[in-house]
């Protein structure tokens, strides 16, 4: 019988799958699953069976699954930063290109006229109909300079854009990726103000839902660009659809259609193919497997968004107990206080935490009493104990 059960409640690519032992086996039901692989299926309102320790998000946003409560349930979730952010930068690309060439608009309209007799000589004379402009030397405003941000910023700039990026909690790493010739601006007002075509790289948070709305939008140059590859909702659609009308906004570019937002004039909608790619889904898939099996087989915590990273190494003798927990006082004290009372002596303990959440690893030499665990789990602001043997 397999040693873990998981479940995949959208198709994720086979070479990442392919990374799991025998000791694995995919279950349909999430019921008996270990752990829960993903991409945009909302788990929102979905009832979480107790056994699930982690799901794994192969891809970016996690807005689609309840963080905190699965944090409060002991269940670690992780993403898979920067797998698919190539994939979405070459799409912002064709993005930009789309808005300011009406190659949309060239292609439909020869469509109409392909069953005529001299489709070239209409070709030649239709054409001015559909001329566009060039994106060299035109200004770009990046927002959110993270895995996507950085790369369409670098990208956009060797095309000979003049680019700003804002992006207040932008990581080292990051910024160590950023070209030199990208202007930094603290706010995001430089960029509203400054800019011919906006692209938003930031995820959905209370901070930037809706974002883009009416008061922003009365701060962008007329005949703005807008590219929106990260959500529908950092987008206040009704205030969009004022401004493609009255020309403030040119076009809206959106890997998000929504009801609003699909047959709306002005709209180039795209059916969210930002990281449907087979490079991307095997990035995805291949770090979201990874993941899940460093965490069941070796309590290793990396690139999770509600617990912190916690590595104390490959799991190989002994016992290793892990405990997810609450972020408070005299935890640890009180963890120690049941393994000393069964004389049981520690080798190795690291405990982490994120906010409000903590996670702790001890290692003991040979076997321990399921007792341990029991006793652990009665301990007020523990939220899961595995054991590793
Ligand atoms: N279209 C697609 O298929 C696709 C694919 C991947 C990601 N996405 C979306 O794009 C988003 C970004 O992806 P990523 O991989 O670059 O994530 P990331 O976490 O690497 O980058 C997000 C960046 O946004 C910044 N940020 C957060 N709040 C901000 C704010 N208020 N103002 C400015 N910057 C802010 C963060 O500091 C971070 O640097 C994801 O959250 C997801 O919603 C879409
Ligand atoms: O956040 C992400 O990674 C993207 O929106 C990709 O979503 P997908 O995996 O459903 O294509």
């Amino acid at each position: 019988m397999s040693k873990y059960k998981y479940n995949c409640l959208n198709p994720i690519a086979k070479v990442g799958l392919k990374l799991f032992s025998e000791d694995y086996a995919k279950i349909e039901d999430m019921k008996e699953a270990d752990a829960v692989l993903v991409r945009s299926a909302s788990m929102l309102e979905m009832e979480l069976p107790e056994n699930i320790a982690a799901i794994a998000r192969a891809g970016a946003g996690v807005n689609n699954i309840p963080l905190d409560k699965c944090a409060g349930d002991g269940v670690v979730v992780f993403n898979t930063p920067g797998a698919n952010a190539n994939g979405v930068k070459e799409l912002v690309i064709a993005g930009l290109m789309l808005a300011s060439r009406n190659i949309v608009g060239g292609i439909n309209w020869v469509q109409t006229v392909k069953e005529e007799k001299d489709v070239a000589k209409l070709v030649e004379k239709g054409k001015a109909k559909f001329a566009g402009k060039e994106i060299e030397g035109k200004k770009l405003g990046v927002i959110g300079l993270g895995a996507i941000g950085v790369l369409v910023a670098n990208a956009a700039n060797r095309l000979g854009m003049e680019v700003y990026g804002c992006d207040p909690y932008i990581s080292v790493e990051h910024a160590w990726n950023l070209s030199r010739d990208i202007i930094s601006v603290k706010s995001k007002e430089d960029i509203y103000k400054e800019c011919d075509y906006i692209t938003l790289h930031v995820p959905l948070l209370e901070d930037t839902r809706k974002m883009i709305n009416k008061e922003t939008l009365s701060k962008c140059k007329d005949g703005v660009v807008i590219l929106n590859f990260a959500r529908d909702l950092l987008v206040n659609d009704e205030d969009m659809e004022e401004a493609l009308k009255s020309g403030k906004v040119a076009s809206y570019v959106t890997d998000f259609p929504n009801e609003k937002t699909a047959g709306m004039e002005g709209v180039i909608a795209i059916p969210h193919l930002g990281a449907s790619t087979e490079e991307s889904e095997d990035n995805c898939a291949v770090m979201a497997v990874k993941q899940i099996k460093d965490y069941l087989e070796h309590g290793i915590i990396k690139n999770s968004v509600n617990y912190p990273d916690c590595d104390a190494g490959t799991f190989a003798q002994g016992t290793r107990v892990t405990i997810n927990h609450k972020n408070i006082p005299n935890m640890l004290t009180q963890f120690t206080g049941v393994f000393s009372a069964e004389n049981i002596n520690i080798a190795n303990l690291i405990n982490k935490s994120k906010g409000d959440y903590a996670y702790t690893v001890i290692d003991v030499e040979g076997s321990i009493n399921s007792g341990i665990a029991e006793k652990l789990k009665t301990i007020n602001g523990v939220l899961r104990v595995r054991t590793l043997s």
